[in-house]
């Protein structure tokens, strides 16, 4: 299992440093771009209409590259049982992400820590999320555009994220070196997520991006302190 979302780190924990997961990584290459940079986890997207989807061949060779200690994050849209079942007997997953309309019974039942992405619509009850997903490992909260399921590049007002939260958060939508160290002072979550913020273009990342991303939660965590 990876380090980044041990089921044991529920909220609340001894641990302060904010953690990152950089989604969208399409190749090798990148992948230890994000790697040596800092980056504690990877998302590959299996969602085919993304610019930033991968299928298992390619995932498969993404994970066979990779250092140990770094957590994988498999993200899913919507996706059929049988396809979920055969993901994990072939490619080496530490976490799911589930970012569709899946209910609490259908991510629990692969027996694999997941987290839930939350799409903060306008008209949202996020503690009615909280108490469905209370047994996902955190809540990502994304933004909401209607018709784009994620990797919108697009923020939400931070500010309707409450203080007290029954789960780690994961704070994703439109983060990027200029804004994150402003949304891990005002949000305090456990870990940030990024994709659009750290590319050339999409699916293809940008080393210096990346770096100046990781510089930025490394000066947030270090003034948290
Ligand atoms: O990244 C995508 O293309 C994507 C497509 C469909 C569903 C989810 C997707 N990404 C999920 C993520 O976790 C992204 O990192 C998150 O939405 C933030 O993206 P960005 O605003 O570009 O940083």
């Amino acid at each position: 299992m990876g380090v980044f979302l041990e089921p044991s780190l529920k909220q609340g924990s001894s641990v302060q440093r904010t953690r990152v997961k950089i989604c969208g990584i399409t190749s090798a290459a990148d992948a230890q771009l994000a790697i040596n940079a800092g980056a504690d986890a990877i998302g590959l997207v299996f969602y085919a209409p993304s610019p930033r989807a991968v299928d298992i061949a390619q995932a498969q060779q993404i994970c066979r590259s990779l250092p140990p200690f770094v957590t994988v994050v498999a993200l899913l849209v919507n996706a059929e049982q049988a396809f979920v079942s055969e993901l994990l007997s072939k490619v080496p997953v530490d976490l799911l992400q589930f970012h569709g309309d899946e209910p609490a019974a259908f991510c629990q039942q692969f027996g694999k820590p997941y987290l839930k992405a939350i799409r903060m619509r306008p008209e949202l009850d996020l503690n009615a999320c909280f108490n469905e997903y209370a047994a996902a490992s955190a809540i990502l909260l994304d933004a909401y555009r209607k018709g784009v399921p994620g990797g919108t590049g697009e923020s939400f007002d931070w500010a309707r994220i409450p203080a007290n939260r029954p789960l780690p958060i994961v704070l994703a939508g439109g983060l990027e070196a200029d804004n994150v160290a402003a949304a891990i002072a005002q949000v305090a979550p456990y870990a940030v997520d990024v994709s659009g913020g750290v590319e050339a273009s999409p699916g293809r990342k940008d080393g210096l991006k990346i770096a100046a991303f990781m510089q930025a939660v490394t000066a947030a965590n270090s003034a948290a302190k």
